[in-house]
């Protein structure tokens, strides 16, 4: 058997088809959703992303508010813009890239962000609101990457209901806030997290019929450890020197061979991530319909 493929791509590309029709829609009623991006230092990774996230704006309608700092900007400083970013009206939602450097406390960085301009979803008001489980999704922003994961799997025909799922990783953005989506009455299917200190966990891979690897250890999820049939979403980012080339290349959680054993696998790249960023724009197009 060789795994179909949850195609990220394709699927961002449809969300935000959808996206730039209700932003038309919005600018009718006077409306413009603009996204705002704080970028601190030179890191060519974030100044990637960033820029992407602007590129994405473009497309679909959005304005794009931009601050950029250098790498000596100092916590008030840093603490000033996003004070400034919460009062600006143009400024629908904004996101703060990570990582900052390490002389900035990012979590009170993050706790400043207005919870009502929190793109990202990561404000502890909107994941405490999650867990409540006292969500309204155009009233309170849910995080970016699982919203990716979900939406993912449901346009390509396929349900959650009934599900078990199996989480690798505990991470904030992903393992931590998935479990608190998943198993809402909507979607319905039942959730382990699993870390690196479970025990056993092939034993719960085995059982899993979906897996969400967020682990962001290469390859950690391999063939001989899932159930046949099994549907992956490979979500570990990791970055690699390629022994054959020598040159650097995006590794995910998710071995080679797996395919073989898997009903669906997302690829990656090309599977969550381009899935990440069209949810960063829904989040923001859902803000501006809520006046
Ligand atoms: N404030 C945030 N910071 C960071 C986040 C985040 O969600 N919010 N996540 C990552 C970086 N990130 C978004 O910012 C991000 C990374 C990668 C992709 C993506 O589409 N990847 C492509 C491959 C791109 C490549 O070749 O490098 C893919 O998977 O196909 C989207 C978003 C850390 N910081």
């Amino acid at each position: 058997m060789t795994a179909q493929i949850l195609d990220g791509t394709a699927t961002a590309a449809a969300i935000k088809a959808e996206l730039t029709e209700r932003v038309a829609a919005l600018k009718e009623r006077g409306i413009t959703p603009g996204l705002g991006t704080v970028l601190v230092g030179d890191d060519p990774g974030s100044k990637w992303y960033v820029a992407g996230k602007h590129r994405d704006c473009a497309e679909v309608g959005i304005a794009s508010i931009r601050r950029d700092l250098p790498d000596t900007v100092t916590q008030e400083e840093l603490e000033a813009v996003i004070d400034e970013l919460n009062a600006d009206d143009a400024t629908t939602g904004y996101i703060v890239q990570l990582p900052l450097p390490a002389h900035i406390d990012t979590r009170a960085i993050l706790e400043r962000v207005a919870p009502a301009k929190d793109a990202d979803g990561l404000h502890p008001t909107n994941l405490g609101r999650l867990v409540l489980n006292v969500i309204d999704p155009i009233e309170t922003p849910l995080p970016c990457t699982p919203r990716g994961v979900i939406e993912l799997v449901e346009r390509h025909g396929i349900s959650w209901n009934g599900k078990n799922v199996v989480v690798v990783g505990r991470g904030v953005t992903v393992g931590r806030a998935i479990g608190p989506l998943l198993t809402r009455k909507e979607f319905n299917a039942t959730v382990t997290l699993t870390h690196t200190g479970t025990v056993d966990l092939a034993a719960h891979l085995r059982e899993a019929d979906v897996v969400v690897a967020a682990a962001g250890v290469p390859g950690i999820i391999t063939a001989e450890e899932i159930k046949p049939g099994a549907i992956v979403l490979d979500v570990g980012v990791s970055r690699v020197t390629d022994p054959e080339t020598g040159k650097s290349r995006i590794a995910g959680d998710v071995a080679d061979g797996v395919a073989e054993v898997a009903s669906w696998v997302s690829p990656n790249p090309g599977g969550v991530g381009p899935m990440t960023r069209a949810l960063l724009l829904k989040n923001v197009v859902d803000m501006a319909d809520r006046g």
